[in-house]
């Protein structure tokens, strides 16, 4: 095989350019299906955070006074610069997660493409309240940025979450300085890359590299405002209490158990697709995933053999072959977390019903391939029942009433995501309305257009990315209230 590359310029973007500091802690970054490296980089050193962070300040300034058309015209100008660069960003994202490029060419890098859009249009339309108060005086809002943000992403997908928060941070006014996974590091900087060609003024969005201490720095920055994490719920714990020391806002959007119930009503085809695309889509690395699937009585066996049918069927090979459907994991070490789960289902005694080996493909015998997974006979108190697995490990549950099914789905610490599949719509919503998690579906699952928003309840986030509420959740109100009439004192 060719040897695969995917070198940045440097590793880090600061103040509109390219930097490079060797005394940083070199890192590489591996293609997941050789696990050979195709990018050599260096950690940020403690002077390469204080740099981006002292760019980021100088430049927030100016930034919150320009015109919120002219600040969204940027971002929208980059979104289509994202869109021309697709295939280029959609082959560095698979080399750099191992996502098949069929998955990558339609999703990661259109998703950051819509959100700058979207956030570029929504800003300029923003208006302020006027709230009347008497005859002779009112009040008013402004909705200010907060200053400058700090963030980290998770590494299943890379340029959406930088642009997830960039896109609405900047829309704002704020700046950001950006830290993506140590894992997949290369698409945050083609983002900075294409709003600084569109115009953005330099210093607004920092990307830095690193591992966990380098977002740390972040959390206790005294000059940065706000934190944003997208990872894990033990990470996520880290971040919001180290950032609670200086009372910074934080936005965490964290991992998930999520439930999809399939009533004995459901489209069983439809609800088949809803439990693959929720279960195996990025070879199953997905936050929201539906890793508990919950199948009405009457439909247990046809619905259990049609998942099982189609499951096989899923083609795991070069993420780089457009036929394929699935690559590897993205990390020797998820592999290990994914088959160690695997077997503690089989040692609680569920029924391993298909998949769950590892493979050793030719010409990618190094890569982290595993076939998608699926457990039946799962009780709840099984730890795959319980933890959050991060890979294609989809577990089966049975359940008789309604009642029974919306306790159950909701008895978790978790709360991303909840799924119904039913013809009946009344039901539906009544479900939905009783689930406990941020996202909810009604026959469909994991979709996650730009104008909805995304969070978690419980223990899987706090804050909402996407939609208005993100523009909410990157600014702060200020009252300002006046007095047209003669002010009067008691004494
Ligand atoms: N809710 C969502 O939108 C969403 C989306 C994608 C992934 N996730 C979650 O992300 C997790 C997988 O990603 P991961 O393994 O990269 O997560 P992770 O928590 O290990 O790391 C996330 C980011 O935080 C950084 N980090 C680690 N320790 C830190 C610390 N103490 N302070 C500041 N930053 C720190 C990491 O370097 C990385 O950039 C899963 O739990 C998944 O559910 C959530």
């Amino acid at each position: 095989m060719t040897e695969l590359t995917a070198q940045p310029k440097a590793s880090h973007f600061i103040d509109g350019a390219y930097v490079d500091y060797a005394s940083g802690k070199p890192f590489v970054s591996l293609y997941p299906a050789t696990n050979q490296p195709i990018a050599h980089l260096h950690a940020a050193t403690d002077e390469i955070v204080e740099k981006a962070i002292a760019a980021a300040v100088r430049a927030q300034k100016e930034w919150a006074l320009v015109p919120q058309i002219e600040r969204g015209r940027i971002l929208i100008e980059a979104s289509k610069l994202i869109r021309a660069r697709n295939d280029e960003i959609a082959r560095i994202e698979t080399l750099d997660t191992g996502k098949a490029i069929q998955e990558t060419l339609y999703v990661d890098a259109v998703s950051a493409a819509d959100n700058l859009e979207y956030f570029g249009q929504l800003v300029a339309t923003m208006t302020n309240e006027q709230i009347p108060v008497n005859e002779t005086s009112f009040a008013y809002t402004l909705r200010e940025p907060l200053g400058v943000v700090g963030a980290m992403g998770a590494w299943n997908y890379p340029i959406q979450v930088a642009a997830w928060k960039s896109a609405p941070a900047l829309a704002m006014g704020n700046a950001i300085v950006y830290k993506p996974s140590e894992m997949t590091p290369l698409t945050a900087l083609i983002l900075a890359e294409c709003l600084t060609e569109a115009g953005l003024p330099a210093g607004l969005i920092n990307i830095i590299q690193g591992f966990g201490d380098v977002g740390a720095k972040l959390t206790t920055h005294p000059d940065i405002a706000k934190v944003s994490l997208t990872g894990s719920v033990p990470t996520g714990t880290k971040v919001m209490a180290s950032a609670a020391e200086s009372l910074k806002h934080v936005t965490l959007e964290l991992g998930g158990k999520s439930p999809l119930i399939v009533f004995d009503d459901a489209h069983i085809e439809n609800a088949v697709s809803g439990a693959i695309m929720g279960n195996f889509y990025s070879t199953g690395q997905v936050c929201s995933n539906s890793t508990r699937v919950f199948v009405q009585d009457a439909i247990r066996e046809k619905f259990t053999d049609r998942l099982v049918e189609r499951t096989k069927a899923i083609k795991l090979g070069d993420p780089l072959d457009p036929d394929v459907h699935l690559g590897p994991m993205v990390s020797k070490a998820q592999l290990d977390i994914v088959t160690g789960y695997i077997e503690q289902g089989k040692a609680e005694g569920a029924t391993l019903l298909c998949g769950g080996d590892t493979l050793k493909l030719q010409g990618f015998e190094d890569g982290h391939f595993i076939k998608p997974a699926i457990f039946d006979n799962v009780t709840d108190d099984m730890t795959i029942a319980r933890e959050e697995i991060f890979g294609p490990v989809l577990s089966l549950f049975s359940f008789s009433d309604e009642d029974e099914v919306i306790a159950r789905a909701n008895a978790t610490p978790f709360g991303l995501a909840a799924g119904v599949f039913t013809k009946d719509l009344a039901r539906g919503h009544r479900v939905v309305r009783r689930l406990q998690a941020g996202t909810t579906y009604i026959n469909n699952f994991n979709l996650t257009p730009v104008g909805v928003p995304f969070g978690g309840y419980k223990m899987s986030g706090i804050g909402r990315e996407n939609a208005a509420h993100a523009l909410e959740s990157y600014s702060q109100v200020k009252s300002v209230f006046v007095e047209l009439g003669d002010v009067e004192a008691g004494y």
